[in-house]
């Protein structure tokens, strides 16, 4: 059921072919089966190719009911929401965001999920094809995050270093915020799974396990021997070298990074194209091989990109006189120059205090009742 063939195309026609594929319908009723009709879309959102407005008004112009394709457009906003939050509350996401997670018995993560050793089938082969893919189906994730905090007693920020370093879609706000939410630190219940629910959605039929318990059973819970070692992984982020990059003083500098790499944006316009890859950032949240990989695959988008591994201090020295010109992010707060903002789903900023109060002021917007 796994899928470790899965590739994610960097070419743009593709990717807009893969946004039409979507069945938002099905997707409705069926995306919580690892086989469901999920989009794969995350990696392409979430390094700036396309945005969830795009993705959202391109799913709209099918004119399908709006009820039906609901499910799809609340999973998307789900994004922004996490994003916000981010925006809000900057680093503070890094820590324990409502309440502090309890027990936490170390803050490393358990060797089994890492080693995909749980003794979980259906868990260890969904993270060991994540290692070749670089991709996480969500109740997966959820399945993970729940084992790693809530069965193990891990702390959840390091198990979700780990998820991020290998995922070709890393967000931090979805990711650190996600943890959280499993966590309980961001939520007001812990999530957990147990083995008929894995068994369900995963179409395994194991039994046995440290998870084959009833939903009881989590309320007086000893950490089972399987996830009793924890280990601390050394996660560094394998930036290329540098190139010697040519800046025209006389033209915009546009700064692409691990956020932004949007082909459409200025598109056309002359300009210097930089993929600034700061080390500083990359050492705070590392990222891996195949995910440094994809995101040098998505230069085909975009003509002449350069890429610039140093900091943006070092950069603007370079650009001289030429005017920089960089998208809103919360990891780009030290950047100067010409600030543009992203492309939302809806009109709605702010920390909302849950999603569901963050969704109800959404479809109250003029943009949800047009469409
Ligand atoms: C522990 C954990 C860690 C996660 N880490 C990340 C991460 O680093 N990067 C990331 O992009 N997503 C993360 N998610 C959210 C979600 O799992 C992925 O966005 C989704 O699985 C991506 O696959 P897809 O494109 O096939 O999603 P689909 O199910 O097809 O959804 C369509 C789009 O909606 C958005 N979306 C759907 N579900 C969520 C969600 N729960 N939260 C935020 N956005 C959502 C994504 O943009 C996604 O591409 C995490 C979730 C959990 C539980």
């Amino acid at each position: 059921m796994t899928n470790k063939s899965l590739i994610f195309s960097p070419v743009y026609q593709d990717i807009l072919n893969a946004i039409d594929a979507v069945d938002p319908v099905a997707y409705g009723s069926d995306r919580n089966f690892l086989d469901g009709s999920v989009s794969r879309l995350s990696p392409y959102i979430s390094r700036g190719v396309i945005s969830t407005k795009m993705v959202m008004e391109r799913i709209q112009e099918r004119d399908l009911p709006r009820e039906k394709i609901e499910k799809f457009i609340q999973e998307l906003a789900w994004r922004d929401y996490w994003q916000q939050l981010w925006i809000a509350h900057g680093e503070a996401i890094n820590q324990d965001l409502k309440k502090p997670q309890q027990p936490v018995n170390h803050y490393g993560i358990p060797e089994a999920i890492a080693g995909h050793r749980t003794s979980i089938k259906a868990i260890d082969d969904c993270i060991e094809a994540f290692y070749e893919t670089g991709y996480l189906h969500n109740h997966v994730r959820m399945y993970i995050a729940g084992i790693s905090c809530n069965l193990g007693f891990a702390h959840w920020l390091h198990p979700a270093q780990w998820m991020y370093y290998h995922l070709l879609d890393g967000d931090w706000a979805s990711n650190a915020l996600s943890w959280q939410w499993v966590a309980g630190s961001n939520s007001h219940k812990k999530y957990v799974a147990n083995q008929s629910n894995i068994n369900k959605y995963c179409y395994s039929d194991q039994k046995g396990t440290f998870l084959d318990v009833p939903y009881s059973a989590f309320d007086q819970w000893e950490i089972p021997q399987e996830l009793e070692k924890s280990v601390k992984l050394d996660l560094r982020s394998p930036l290329p070298t540098t190139e010697a990059i040519n800046i025209d003083p006389k033209q915009n500098t546009l700064i692409y990074n691990y956020y932004n790499m949007d082909p459409k944006w200025h598109e056309g316009a002359p300009a210097n194209r930089i993929l600034l890859l700061e080390p500083a950032i990359f050492e705070k949240y590392p990222v891996g091989q195949n995910a440094i990989n994809f995101l040098l695959s998505l230069r085909t988008n975009i003509p002449e990109l350069q890429v610039f591994v140093g900091s943006f201090a070092d950069l603007k020295a370079q650009a001289g006189t030429s005017a920089i010109i960089y998208k809103e992010h919360p990891l780009n707060t030290h950047y100067t120059g010409t600030e543009e903002a992203r492309d939302w789903m809806f009109p709605v900023e702010g920390a909302y205090h849950s999603f569901f109060a963050f969704w109800k002021k959404c479809k109250k917007t003029a943009v949800y009742h047009e469409a």
